[in-house]
């Protein structure tokens, strides 16, 4: 940590000499409701796993799906090559009254081509006799018998005891027992489960300080049913666990799993243990995204260290400090983790947040008055019912046309959009719109899957002679909410109401957006789309024109006729 940061750094604890951060995002992650990986999306993630350097990569149960067998396989194939992490084959102990030679799930195991396997077992005297329906005994044996089969077949073995807080509670000699049993049958760390995730951090350390007199390295793996994986592994690492497993962005059954980048990036930052290659950490908000990009379950945006929001301010007073020192509202720099400080534009923005965003863009907004006046645009629009948080491409059309630096690409003299639908036939709808861009008065008709479409079709074809560069915008995303409370006094209710319409655009390398508020949707939207390829353009066409937005003339017209 660096003396300029904020939080206070404690004494700093030994760092074991050895220390594995144990990545279980294609196992456990893959259990999350809606999460489903391909054999390729696998080999991806642990690619990008190997690259923030995490120690093991635990890539699934060979055996107990094709998906997962076939990764494997891949992977064996020479289909993973991994720099810094070992490939860890997950599965059960063998089955009760079997021998785990013969058990096929073992087998599997043994033929996956990975040189560990992490075992799991049943710890808790509940589990043991009710869901696995089997003596106490049987259940050491299972263990013994498995980890030392494989163990003799030449691999390195971890064994998760599952429920292992609860059947502490519940029996602590027992649970205590199979650390031991795993210990001395040769398993190199026993990992503590928190499977129900229900525990609280002051409940771990004792714990886990008790199963350490056993004398075996141990590891932790808690679920966040209580919001407290991440904290709940960070306190049995300060108890002595030496092994943590998580997932990348906290994927995983039911509410997911401690987030693998929170606890490293904490292990390292706040206890001060270098547990990554030198470097990775920066890396790691480039990876959780790559990962959520792959897996199509984003990360949350207000997740630790790598969220979108992770350090995004959106409060003056907020503002007004960070202008002095970053520092002084953020635990850390943000570039430690690959991660950016972001300054949000709203009504609770005050002068200071407009002027770092001003400088963010390239203007100076150093002059008090300017930047107030800026500041009282922003809220008595935002009071409109604009947002300029998400809408980062308006709020510099906006500060650009209050400093008289807008350049005129075209003005809009008149726009029409017709719809048609007659029963029995699909609904046909039609746009016009007339414009004068680099002197020239272009009127264009388009035809589109619908009143956005077709105004988007005709506004291209208006602006394409004058501006080949419009052909590659392309609307990505298009977000509409009516607006009630204070704003929405000024419509009305339900389909009378405000609306706000929120558009991406994309030109295949940056996307931008912009926003249209109005009564009327097709006007909303409209504002939303001209304001999206006027910004397009700000940044593709070198050409100074005369300053101003376009105004309107005398002689503009402006309809809106939809009909059904
Ligand atoms: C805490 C965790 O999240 S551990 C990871 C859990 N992940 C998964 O379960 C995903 C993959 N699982 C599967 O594909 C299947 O459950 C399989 C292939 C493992 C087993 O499938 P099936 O043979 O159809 O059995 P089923 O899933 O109904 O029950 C599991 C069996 O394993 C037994 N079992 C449970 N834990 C263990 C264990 N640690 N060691 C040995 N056997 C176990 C159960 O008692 C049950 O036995 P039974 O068949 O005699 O009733
Ligand atoms: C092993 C495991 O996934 C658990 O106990 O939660």
């Amino acid at each position: 940590m660096t003396p300029t940061e904020s939080s206070p750094m404690p004494e700093p604890m030994a760092a074991p000499p050895q220390f594995h951060v144990y990545d279980t995002t294609l196992r456990d992650g893959a259990q999350q409701e809606g999460l489903r990986l391909t054999v390729t999306d696998k080999l991806r993630i642990a690619a990008l796993l190997d690259e923030l350097g995490v120690g093991f990569i635990e890539g699934g149960w060979p055996g107990a799906n094709p998906n997962d067998t076939a990764f494997f396989a891949a992977a064996a194939r020479g289909e993973l090559t991994l720099q810094h992490a070992e490939l860890v084959a997950f599965g059960a102990t063998r089955r009760v009254g079997g021998v785990a030679a013969d058990d096929p799930l073992v087998a599997a195991l043994r033929d996956s081509g990975a040189g560990t396997a992490c075992l799991v077992a049943k710890s808790h005297v509940g589990h043991v006799e009710r869901a696995l329906r089997t003596t106490l005994a049987e259940n050491l044996a299972m263990i013994t018998d498995t980890v030392q089969h494989l163990r003799a077949e030449g691999m390195r073995v971890f064994l998760d005891c599952e429920h292992f807080f609860d059947g502490y509670r519940e029996d602590p000699r027992y649970a205590l027992e199979v650390v031991r049993t795993a210990a001395e049958a040769g398993a190199e760390v026993v990992v503590l489960c928190d499977t129900n995730g229900g525990m609280l951090p002051s409940w771990m350390g004792d714990v886990v300080s008790a199963a350490g007199a056993v004398g075996v390295d141990l590891g932790v793996h808690c679920h966040n049913d209580t919001g407290c994986a991440v904290a709940n592994t960070l306190a049995a690492v300060e108890a002595g666990a030496m092994h943590v497993q998580g997932t990348v962005n906290g994927y995983g059954e039911r509410t997911g799993n401690a987030d693998l980048v929170s606890v490293v990036a904490n292990v390292e930052l706040k206890l001060g243990w270098p547990v990554l290659p030198p470097g990775a950490l920066t890396e790691a908000t480039r990876i959780a995204q790559a990962v959520a990009a792959i897996t199509n379950v984003s990360g949350s945006a207000r997740a630790p260290y790598v969220g979108t929001s992770s350090f995004a301010h959106k409060a003056g007073l907020h503002a007004s400090a960070i202008r002095v020192d970053p520092n002084l509202y953020q635990h850390i720099d943000p570039a430690r983790v690959g991660n950016d400080m972001r300054m949000l534009i709203s009504d609770m923005a005050g002068r200071a947040n407009i002027q770092i965003k001003g400088e963010e863009l390239g203007f100076d907004l150093s002059d008090r008055e300017l930047a107030a006046r800026v500041t009282d645009q922003v809220k008595a629009r935002e009071a409109d019912g604009y947002s300029y948080e998400a809408a980062d491409a308006s709020f510099e059309l906006l500060l650009r046309s209050e400093l008289g630096q807008l350049e005129e690409y075209f003005s809009v003299l008149h726009w029409r959009v017709h719809s048609h639908s007659a029963a029995g036939a699909p609904s046909e709808t039609e746009a016009t719109v007339k414009l004068r861009a680099r002197g020239d008065v272009q009127i264009f008709v388009g035809e589109g899957n619908g009143p956005v479409d077709a105004l988007d079709h005709a506004l291209r074809r208006a602006l394409t002679p004058a501006f080949p560069a419009v052909d590659r915008y392309e609307l990505t995303d298009y977000r509409v909410r009516i607006l009630e409370g204070p704003v929405g006094e000024k419509g009305g209710h339900g389909t009378d109401a405000i609306v706000r319409v929120l558009i991406d655009t994309s030109d295949g390398t940056r996307t931008w957006t912009t926003v249209g508020v109005g009564s009327n949707i097709i006007e909303a939207s409209w504002e939303a789309l001209s304001d999206a390829y006027w910004y397009g353009l700000l940044h593709d066409v070198a050409t100074p024109g005369p300053a101003g937005r376009p105004a309107g003339t005398d002689d503009d017209v402006l309809t809106v006729a939809a009909s059904r």
